[in-house]
C-alpha cells in the first residue's frame, strides 16, 4: 500500500478513532542544539513523529539529518533542548539504554557481521534482543536460528541465509541490516538513508518489502532519504532539513511541490518540473 493509500484508508477509518491532532506523539523533539566548531548541525529542531507514520528526512549533504537520528538514538548529545518518547526523557541514555525503550536504528553503512552468514548475523540480533550479547554461544542455539530463519522469511530474505553478508549486494545487504534493527522489536525505527548504494532496479522492490514489514507490525519509521520517487511514493509526511532546521515539513504532495524546495533542496528550477 502507498504512503497516500494508507492516509485515505486512516482518513476512511473508524469514526471513534482519535484524530491526529489529538493523539500524543511517539517522538517529541524540542530545541535541539548542536554545533561543532562553528558548524550549526542542530540549529534549534523542533518534531514531533506520530504513532505509526512513516517521516521522511530530505535535505542537502551536511545539512544536519544524521546529526539529528545521532541525537536521538543516544550517540550525541545535544547542546539544549529535549527529546521524549513516549512521554519519557531520553536524553542521557546510553544507546543501548535506548534501543531497549524501543528505538531502533539502521546505519548509512550496514552493520553486519562480514565474516558470517546472514543467518549467522540475524541469529545474533535476535539473541541480542534476548539479552545474550556475547558473539559466539547464540549460533550453536536450535532456538535463535529457528527464529532467525522466520526473520529472513518476512523480509524475503530466507533464500540468502547461508551467504555470507560480505557477498551481498547492496540492496540485500541494506535489506539484511534493517531485518537486524527488526529483531530488535523497535516501536520506531530510524533508518539513514535505507535506499543509498542499491541499483535503480532493486530499489522500490526492497523499499516495499521494507515498508510492508514494517506496516505489518505497526512500526513507526524515520527515514533520511535522497530518492525523490522513494519519499513521494512511502513517506506520510516529509521533513526538510537545511542548515540544522527544519525548512519545510508536511504531506510529500505539498512539500515535494513547494518552489523553494524543489530549488533548494532537490535542486532544479520549479518552472522545470512538469
Ligand atoms: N562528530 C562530528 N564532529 C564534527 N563535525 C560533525 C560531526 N558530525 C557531524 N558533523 C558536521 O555537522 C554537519 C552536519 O552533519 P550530518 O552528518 O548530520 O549531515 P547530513 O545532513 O546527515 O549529511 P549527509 O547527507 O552528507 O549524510 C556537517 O557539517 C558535518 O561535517
Amino acid at each position: 500500500m502507498s504512503a497516500s493509500d494508507h492516509r485515505r484508508a486512516e482518513a476512511a477509518g473508524d469514526p471513534d478513532r482519535p484524530r491526529e491532532a489529538t493523539r500524543a506523539p511517539l517522538l517529541s523533539a524540542r530545541g535541539l542544539r548542536l554545533a561543532f566548531g562553528g558548524v550549526k548541525a542542530a540549529d534549534g529542531i523542533d518534531l514531533d513523529v506520530m504513532p505509526g507514520e512513516f517521516l521522511a528526512i530530505i535535505g542537502p549533504n551536511g545539512a544536519g539529518k544524521t546529526t539529528f537520528i545521532n541525537m536521538t538514538t543516544g550517540y550525541l548529545r545535544p547542546q539544549a533542548g529535549s527529546i521524549d518518547y513516549d512521554g519519557q526523557p531520553i536524553l542521557g541514555l546510553s544507546p543501548r539504554a535506548i534501543v531497549k525503550r524501543g528505538i531502533g536504528r539502521s546505519f548509512q553503512l550496514p552493520q553486519l557481521f562480514s565474516e558470517h552468514t546472514v543467518l549467522e548475523n540475524a541469529a545474533l540480533a535476535i539473541a541480542a534482543h534476548a539479552g545474550l550479547w556475547s558473539p559466539l554461544t547464540p549460533l550453536l542455539r536450535p532456538r535463535y536460528r529457528e527464529e532467525a530463519m522466520a526473520l529472513l522469511d518476512r523480509f524475503g530474505l530466507a533464500p540468502l541465509a547461508e551467504a555470507r553478508a560480505d557477498a551481498l549486494n547492496e540492496g540485500a545487504r541494506k535489506l539484511a541490516d534493517i531485518a537486524m534493527a527488526a529483531a530488535l522489536q523497535p516501536r520506531l525505527l530510524l533508518m539513514d538513508e535505507p535506499t543509498s548504494g542499491v541499483a535503480a532496479t532493486e530499489k522500490m522492490g526492497i523499499v516495499e518489502t521494507l515498508v510492508r514489514v514494517l506496516r505489518d507490525t505497526g512500526v513507526t519509521a524515520v527515514f533520511v532519504e535522497h530518492d525523490m520517487e522513494v519519499v513521494e511514493r512511502f513517506a506520510d509526511r516529509v521533513a526538510v532539513w537545511s542548515q540544522g532546521r527544519i525548512a519545510a515539513l508536511g504531506p510529500p504532495e505539498q512539500v515535494l511541490n513547494d518552489p523553494a524546495v524543489l530549488r533548494d533542496v532537490i535542486g532544479i528550477e520549479p518552472a522545470h518540473h512538469a
